[in-house]
């Protein structure tokens, strides 16, 4: 028989019944929750006068709706007010763990779900939220659901899911100067387009993959999930062990030695097969930046857009009306471009990491006057590190404002909202029509690119400036 990938082991650790030819009925280890999709699942699990199952295993954070600025202050907007409410209210009534506005642990779930150490290598793992995938980056299968799944999660700590098709992406050699996991995501969804991982869950491997750190893996899995794939992943290692040593949440003592024993057991396999694999060379990787309206619209940074003989001709008509929603047409140089805004932040690039790759960048240089920027902190405990690291300081004199976190510009569901018809160049991860607040264009990069955009005031090559 041959032997077992590192989905599998963690798969057949967590199911409790498979049905022939239709879906298995997975443990959760771990669920996640915000406000936007959960006041249905509670109003749910309320109505059937039954209980949060698991409530330990139970963490939820507002984030999608908090503003970034005056938190101390009640949310001025109706709707979300409501959110951040009933998400606050429903959390005491089940006993569920909250991280509320203004709580020294309050973040984006995907970003404070690692950082305390409630995601562990060999976790099934789900959120409401389709970037789950981020927490694939320990070795965990993780994944987002519905509303109505997260219902039954509540309440039953269990799961029924289909199991994927296994796909492998490897990346070997040594990642060029100025380019990061970021530009790893967006050049592999480019190869592969934004269905090319549809009905897969995906093991990154490979030596490039294992030379990135853990913030670095997580905007990787974080971004499998543009690629159509259920969720990402990388096998724990060394690295990994390293980082949820110690997190508030990491297991103790002897609990922790025979944590970790297992931990190391979970890799595919050598004689593993997988239903379909890919190998890149890191060597061939470019600082990425999208130009479209999807995440697979990507190029190097130095090549032009497109021309319309080089794309399929059943795509014309949908690559036409993306470059009018742009601006821009097809055979632009993408050097160059005039840049009106620039969000460094999300569940992809919000971490302590990308906040230091982007201060290091606009150190002792000045923001364009014609920029405006926000800099958003994934969580309070990023924020407070990059505080004390010196971070807001040197984004301070470089002419940035350090703004409080949450999800932000990254969708328009609360005040940070880009105007219509200005571009963003964004470290988060979704460039779609109107993502950033309608009308909105949205250029996608990793935080050097956007520093190297924040000061020159266009589209710059992150490697001039490092
Ligand atoms: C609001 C939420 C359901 C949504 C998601 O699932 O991803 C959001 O986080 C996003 O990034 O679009
Ligand atoms: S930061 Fe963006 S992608 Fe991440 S959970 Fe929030 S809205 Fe979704």
């Amino acid at each position: 028989m041959a032997g077992k990938t590192l989905f599998d082991k963690i798969w057949d650790a967590h199911v409790v019944k498979s049905v022939e030819d239709g879906p298995s009925v997975v443990y959760i280890d771990r669920h996640f929750v915000h406000e936007v999709t959960s006041p249905q699942a509670f109003a749910g699990v309320r109505a059937r006068g039954i209980k949060v199952f698991r409530p330990n295993q139970t963490f939820a954070t507002p984030d999608h709706n908090i503003p970034t600025l005056e938190q101390h202050l009640p949310i001025r907007e109706e709707l979300s007010r409501h959110q951040v409410q009933t998400l606050a209210k429903n959390c005491e009534e089940f006993g569920v763990t909250q991280f509320g506005l203004g709580h020294p642990y309050n973040g984006i779930v995907h970003v404070v779900g690692p950082e305390l150490g409630i995601t562990q290598p060999g976790m099934t793992i789900v959120c409401g939220d389709s970037h789950t995938s981020t927490h694939g980056a320990f070795g965990a299968i993780a994944f987002g659901i519905g509303t109505s799944e997260v219902e039954m999660v509540l309440s039953t700590q269990c799961i029924m899911q289909p199991k994927p098709k296994k796909m492998r992406i490897n990346v070997e050699g040594q990642l060029g100067k100025g380019v990061t996991s970021k530009d790893i995501a967006l050049y592999i969804i480019a190869q592969l387009t934004t269905g090319g991982g549809t009905g897969y869950f995906v093991e990154f491997a490979g030596s490039a993959i294992r030379s990135l750190s853990m913030e670095a893996r997580m905007t990787l899995c974080n971004m499998s999930i543009e690629l159509g794939a259920r969720g990402g992943m990388i096998a724990a290692d060394e690295v990994t062990i390293e980082y949820v040593k110690g997190r508030e949440y990491a297991p103790k003592g002897a609990d922790w030695d025979k944590a970790v024993a297992y931990w190391r057991t979970l890799h595919s396999d050598a004689d593993a097969v997988f239903d379909k694999e890919y190998t890149y060379k890191a060597e061939d990787i470019e600082p990425m930046i999208t130009y479209g309206t999807n995440p697979g619209m990507g190029a190097g940074i130095t090549a032009n857009i497109p021309t319309l003989d080089s794309i399929e001709p059943a795509s014309h008509i949908t690559f036409n009306k993306s470059m009018d929603y742009m601006g821009f047409a097809p055979g632009d140089q993408l050097i160059g471009k005039k840049v009106d805004y620039v969000f460094v932040g999300s569940c992809t690039n919000g971490r302590i990491e990308d906040l230091r790759m982007f201060a290091e960048a606009v150190k002792g240089k000045k923001k364009a006057a014609n920029v405006v920027a926000w800099i958003v902190p994934g969580s309070r405990q990023v924020e407070k590190q990059a505080k004390e690291e010196g971070i807001e300081k040197i984004l301070n004199e470089a002419g940035f404002e350090f703004r409080q976190p949450g999800c932000s510009a990254c969708l328009a569901m609360n005040d940070d909202k880009v105007p219509a018809g200005m571009v963003a160049v964004s470290t988060s991860n979704r460039n779609f029509e109107g993502r950033q607040g309608p009308g909105s264009r949205t250029m996608l990069a990793s935080p050097l690119t956007a520093a190297a955009a924040a000061i020159t005031g266009v589209i710059t090559d992150p490697r001039t400036i490092i």
